[in-house]
């Protein structure tokens, strides 16, 4: 198909930005406007000669702008397939005029709904008319051109300026990204509708949506593409919106480990000082303490090989000591809910150190859904927001745990669940001991995670590994005493776990023949 000229243009924007100088450039090339109230006001406003679209369509706009451009004048000079004599004659019995160009954007109801509006007035947010045009105009993108971001206002007067017509591959584009964002807007109504009334969980048709695209340099390897969008909604508030202060582009794996990072501190908001380090998705140092700066030292000291180009995560403001001390190993990126100018100022130094900055702490207790693809569909479940307190442990063992074994049994399953499974954690003194990620089987979890507290141990010269006397959690029911038994032979006095395997007896009868004090949770925490 040929390059279109553009002889009639109906413009209908709800954002005007860009449309007065938009309007100048076409009425220069001799294009008629044709615009809906606001619009034409604003086009007329700026001295431009617009007919209104009620002159087109011979009816006033009318029932407060709900019907303005739903008209077969308006449509069928959309629609009509212009090498057609079937189309071209109704045109000409009906007199509808060829409309070559079309510019709209959409009623702002994402906006709406953002600022707390009321339930009649987010309903008047939902456009009909606009994203009708759209589609008219997008499927017929052979003869017509469909704009519907302003950001494009440009390239489609370069095309004009270039051939004084557009051209096919401009039209498809422009029709793609038209149907992308009707589909966009939509999935925001119908998300809308489902948060609103309550409705169905899983919908029989699973709206998804995103904008703004930021085009990663690559995917989780070298080899892959990646993006990020960022969804409509409510409860948007996290890594995807964190400021960046300084340092390197955030690639996709520092999203992913970030994200991780994030979601399990969050578990620590309002807490005391709480640092998270993670590689690979999982947390390889946990601890809270007394300060930033000693929570951070404890965390390291879980596993400080891995910690070598980690991600730290902190709940509280970031101070200039603990930014120091952070700085001495090589770290890829640091998320805080703010930080302090000497923090920054120590930050400086590492030019390439993403510093992310998130305001308030996401709520690990929020609910929504978490998609997975598989081959051929999608899984959908919703997110892992369960949480047990003190009040809901059952003691199964003949000793009872002490005061600070249970404290450090919470504290250990608390890293459990953001643990890759099987995850098994040791902790200590408000500090993971050994953290076990990952494995096939829960006894080899348990052993990786004591082989890399006795490695702590040797570095830092202390006399004994800090899993004796610690706390451990297991992500699932132990299925066999091994790995209990191997926690056991590490030093743990205390074991917290969801407990339901149907050696149960066997688990219990061994942690009491090695005195051992354990606790079932009744929930589980499975993460692939
Ligand atoms: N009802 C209609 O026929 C109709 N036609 C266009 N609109 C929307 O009206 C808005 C522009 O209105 P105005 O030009 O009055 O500012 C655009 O966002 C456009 O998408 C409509 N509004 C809603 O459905």
């Amino acid at each position: 198909m040929a390059d279109v000229a553009i002889k009639r243009a109906l413009l209908s924007v709800s954002d005007k930005s860009g449309l007065v100088e938009l309007g100048r450039a076409l009425a220069a090339r001799g294009v008629e406007l044709v615009s809906t109230g606001g619009t034409a006001r604003a086009l007329r406003e700026a001295g431009l000669e617009v007919r209104d679209v009620s002159d087109l369509t011979g009816f006033p706009e009318m029932m407060d702008g709900r019907v303005k451009t739903l008209h077969p004048m308006v449509h069928g000079g959309l629609l009509a397939v212009r090498d057609n004599a079937e189309h071209t004659a109704a045109m000409e019995q009906h007199a509808i005029g060829a409309i070559d160009l079309v510019v709209v954007n959409l009623y702002p109801f994402e906006a709406t709904v953002a600022k707390g509006a009321e339930r009649d007035e987010i309903i008047e947010n939902i456009d009909i008319g606009g994203p009708s045009m759209v589609r008219s105009a997008a499927k017929n993108h052979q003869f017509v051109t469909i704009v519907t971001d302003p950001a494009d206002y440009p390239t489609l007067l370069a095309e004009l300026e270039d051939a004084g017509a557009t051209s096919l591959d401009f039209r498809r584009k422009c029709a793609a990204k038209a149907f992308a964002a009707t589909a966009a807007y939509d999935s925001m109504i119908s998300q809308w509708f489902g948060f609103a009334d309550q409705q169905q969980l899983f919908p029989d048709f699973l709206a998804v949506n995103g904008k703004a695209p930021v085009t990663l340099r690559y995917g989780e390897n070298p080899h892959q593409q990646a993006a990020l969008y960022t969804p409509s909604g409510p409860h948007q508030h996290g890594i995807a919106q964190a400021e960046q202060l300084q340092g390197k582009e955030l690639s996709y794996n520092n999203y992913n480990d970030a994200d991780a990072a994030l979601e399990l501190c969050a578990e620590f908001a309002g807490g005391a000082p709480a640092v998270v380090i993670v590689k690979h998705a999982n947390p390889c140092g946990v601890a809270q303490a007394g300060t930033l700066l000693e929570a951070w030292n404890e965390a390291l000291a879980c596993d400080s090989v891995s910690a070598f180009g980690g991600i730290v995560a902190v709940n509280s403001e970031l101070d200039g000591a603990t930014a120091e001390a952070i700085c001495e190993i090589f770290t890829e990126v640091v998320i805080a809910p703010s930080v302090s100018e000497s923090a920054k100022a120590a930050f400086a130094k590492k030019k390439n150190l993403r510093l992310l900055v998130t305001g308030e702490l996401p709520d690990p207790r929020r609910g929504g859904l978490a998609v997975k693809p598989i081959t051929g569909g999608l899984l959908v479940q919703t997110r892992d927001n369960g949480a047990i307190s003190e009040a809901d442990l059952k003691v199964v063992t003949q000793r009872q745990p002490t005061e600070q074994e249970l404290k450090d049994c919470l504290f250990a399953w608390t890293v459990a669940r953001h643990v890759k499974s099987n995850a098994i954690v040791y902790a200590k003194g408000g500090a993971t001991a050994g953290i076990g990620a990952g494995q096939m089987n829960r006894r080899d979890s348990s052993r990786i995670a004591a082989m890399k507290a006795a490695e702590a141990a040797e570095k830092y010269g202390w006399n004994a590994s800090r899993t004796v006397g610690s706390a451990v959690a297991s992500d699932a029911f132990f299925p066999f005493a091994d790995g209990l038994l191997a926690a056991a032979e590490a030093g743990a006095t205390a074991i917290i776990q969801p407990g339901g395997s149907i050696r149960d007896e066997e688990v219990i009868a061994a942690a009491d023949a090695n005195d051992l004090a354990m606790v079932f949770t009744g929930m589980r925490h499975f993460r692939h």
